[in-house]
């Protein structure tokens, strides 16, 4: 059966060939070679995890499961919003099929702040890393259920190599074992499958145990309450990604707080 990953593969690896023979891949080197330098998007987690939660606040017009998420779409606006309600960082959806993404967002919300950003697309040859730093994003996401092991090793040191840093996700225990064989520090789990949209935070609660010493947890989607970042840190996750449940918000600043309030300590 195919899913909507697979859709997503094929128009991605048709556009991508469209972008190498409209742009070499030397151009888009030089690009990134002019980019601000990477803002240390791990270490950033790394260090707001120690004191509290790490927030990667996600800047999220649409998606293929939830239709239009928020129609009055501003991304520098957004990304002040984030910032100034405490994320740690940013995830830009640049897709544009799928999810009304646009590489000019990521570039547009990464002048507007301070925070490290991830290029949020789906990536399959090394061609897209270029493009994400040149882009200024200062992490990847690199999807175990869409690439196969040698993939996922030339994307992860492709990134390195550009000195960003790279989120690799998954979904279930096999693309867990997959994962831990490459470098990154940052395991996301998707509590989301990205072929059935099915969403349950177990998911997190029956992986996070089987994530070495050493790797950091960001549980990720359907994260919709302060009690659910409480339930998922009591899983060993400190750091969450979260989309929807801010961007249908009218007061994103407000709500970005507010999911940030620790209901066990009593407050932020
Ligand atoms: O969000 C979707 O419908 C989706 C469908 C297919 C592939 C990926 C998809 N989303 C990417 C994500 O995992 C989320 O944008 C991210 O984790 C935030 O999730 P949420 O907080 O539930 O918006």
């Amino acid at each position: 059966m195919t899913t909507i990953l697979d859709t997503i593969k094929a128009y991605k690896l048709e556009e991508v060939a469209a972008r190498k023979a409209a742009r070499p891949l030397s151009a888009v080197e030089e690009a990134a070679l002019a980019a601000p330098a990477p803002r240390g998007f791990a270490r950033a987690l790394s260090e707001a995890a120690q004191q509290g939660y790490g927030l990667i606040a996600e800047i999220k017009k649409a998606s293929p499961s939830k239709g239009l998420i928020r129609a009055d779409f501003d991304p520098p606006q957004l990304a002040r919003a984030y910032e100034a309600g405490g994320a740690t960082c940013l995830s830009v959806l640049t897709d544009g099929p799928s999810f009304q993404g646009d590489d000019a967002y990521l570039t547009a919300a990464h002048q507007a702040v301070k925070l490290p950003c991830i290029r949020k697309d789906f990536l399959y040859d090394t061609y897209q890393v270029a493009e994400a730093r040149a882009l200024h994003a200062d992490a990847i996401l690199i999807i175990m259920a869409s690439v196969s092991d040698a993939q996922a090793a030339e994307l992860e040191a492709a990134a390195f190599a550009h000195g960003m840093d790279v989120l690799i996700e998954v979904h279930d225990r096999e693309e867990l074992d997959r994962a831990v064989l490459l470098k990154s520090p940052l395991i996301g789990i998707n509590n989301r499958n990205l072929h059935s949209f099915e969403v349950t935070l177990e998911t997190t609660k029956a992986l996070a145990r089987h994530v070495p010493e050493g790797r950091m947890i960001v549980s990720e989607s359907g994260l919709f309450t302060p009690e659910d970042l409480a339930e998922m840190a009591r899983y060993g996750a400190r750091c969450f990604l979260i989309g929807e449940s801010l961007m249908r918000q009218a007061d994103v600043t407000a709500a970005t707080k507010a999911i940030l309030a620790n209901p066990l300590r009593g407050g932020a």
